[in-house]
């Protein structure tokens, strides 16, 4: 039987790929592949802990926070600031960037920006969630004071980027700008194994993804697209079947691997939208085009943005490149 390949001896055979390879992001991505082990342990029996509902205060978006989020942004905090890959953090769960300002970070070249537990509304209910990664060289100079420059970078600066997908199996999923490559994980072993090579959005896709709860607050071009997939059209396989978890990082997976397009537009209810530029879009951002996709806030590239604040949210259309652009085209002729 062929041998999979572990996800160590995958980023270590491709480390040559990488320009600047010295091993620190190498050793970066075990970090953040250690701490995710923990989390999915965490998650796979949190009906049995304490480690379900509400951690009783509320974060920088002014949400509960889930006491898994607390959980899942600890872990991640205090296993890559024990490992001295990286010289600060930024996440969904701080107000405010991290900087590591010991010794053993001072000279490090990398800073990360996370959503350590995407979907939170589903935690409590055994759906499917993730965790959501975003990795930057620094601008400031190593040993020099780490600064928000550093976390206000475009997309299209990213060395790397990734999800955790906490489903039926637990699956790491990342790009270091050389395609995109998925790991599951086998708890009887407790490695990742190389399971889904070269991921490619596949030609077409039919399937949309979107909360259409909140359609009558959708812009005019969204509400027209909308109902244009809703039509019949045998040439092009419409209608298209609607999937929504409320997990961008499961709506994301199954649409790259089947053929979708995910929307998070802007509403009357959020003017802005919802998802966040730096550790939700940017990163979901980079995978899709190097999966063949394409990302825009329904005008601009995603990854071009220039952000101006650490948890600013933008509209969000991702998925098959043709149908992005079709969606594109209504919210031009909609303006
Ligand atoms: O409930 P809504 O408004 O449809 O929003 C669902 C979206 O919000 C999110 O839950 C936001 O992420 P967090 O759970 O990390 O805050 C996405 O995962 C999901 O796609
Ligand atoms: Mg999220
Ligand atoms: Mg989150």
């Amino acid at each position: 039987m062929e041998r999979h390949i572990t996800l160590g001896e995958f980023i270590i055979e491709n480390q040559k790929d990488f320009p600047y390879a010295k091993g620190e992001l190498s050793a970066l991505l075990s970090s953040i592949r250690l701490a995710g082990k923990v989390v999915n342990q965490a998650i796979n029996k949190a009906g049995l802990s304490e480690i379900l509902g509400k951690a009783g205060n509320e974060n920088v978006q002014g949400e509960d926070q889930a006491k898994l989020d607390v959980m899942a942004n600890d872990v991640f905090i205090e296993t890559l600031r024990n490992r001295g890959e990286i010289c600060g953090i930024a996440s969904e769960e701080l107000e405010d960037y991290l900087i590591f300002d010991e010794d053993m970070h001072k000279d490090a070249k990398y800073i990360v920006l996370m959503d350590p537990l995407d979907g939170s509304s589903n935690i409590d209910v055994d759906i499917t969630v993730g965790t959501i990664f975003s990795i930057y060289r620094r601008i400031s100079k190593p040993g020099e004071s780490v600064n928000k420059e550093d976390f206000l970078q475009p997309g299209e600066n990213q060395v790397a980027a990734g999800y955790i997908i906490y489903g039926t199996s637990t699956i790491l999923v990342y790009t270091t700008g050389n395609g995109v490559n998925g790991f599951t994980f086998d708890p009887g072993i407790g490695s990742f194994f190389l399971s889904h090579p070269e991921i490619k959005f596949p030609d077409h896709g039919k399937i949309y993804s979107v909360n259409e709860g909140n359609y009558v607050h959708f812009p005019t071009g969204v509400k027209k697209y909308i109902k244009w997939v809703q039509e019949i059209d045998e040439k092009d396989g419409r209608p298209y079947t609607s999937r929504y978890t409320g997990s961008l990082v499961a709506d994301f997976h199954r649409n790259m691997l089947l053929g979708g397009i995910y929307l998070y537009p802007t509403g009357t209810t959020s003017p802005k939208g919802k998802l966040r530029l730096l550790y939700e879009c940017n990163p979901m951002a980079f995978l899709t085009e190097q999966a063949g996709g394409k990302c825009t806030d329904g005008f601009t590239r995603i990854l071009e943005l220039k952000p101006t604040e650490l948890h600013e949210r933008v509209p969000f259309f991702c998925g098959n490149k043709e149908m992005v652009e079709k969606a594109e085209e209504f919210m031009r002729d909609n303006q």
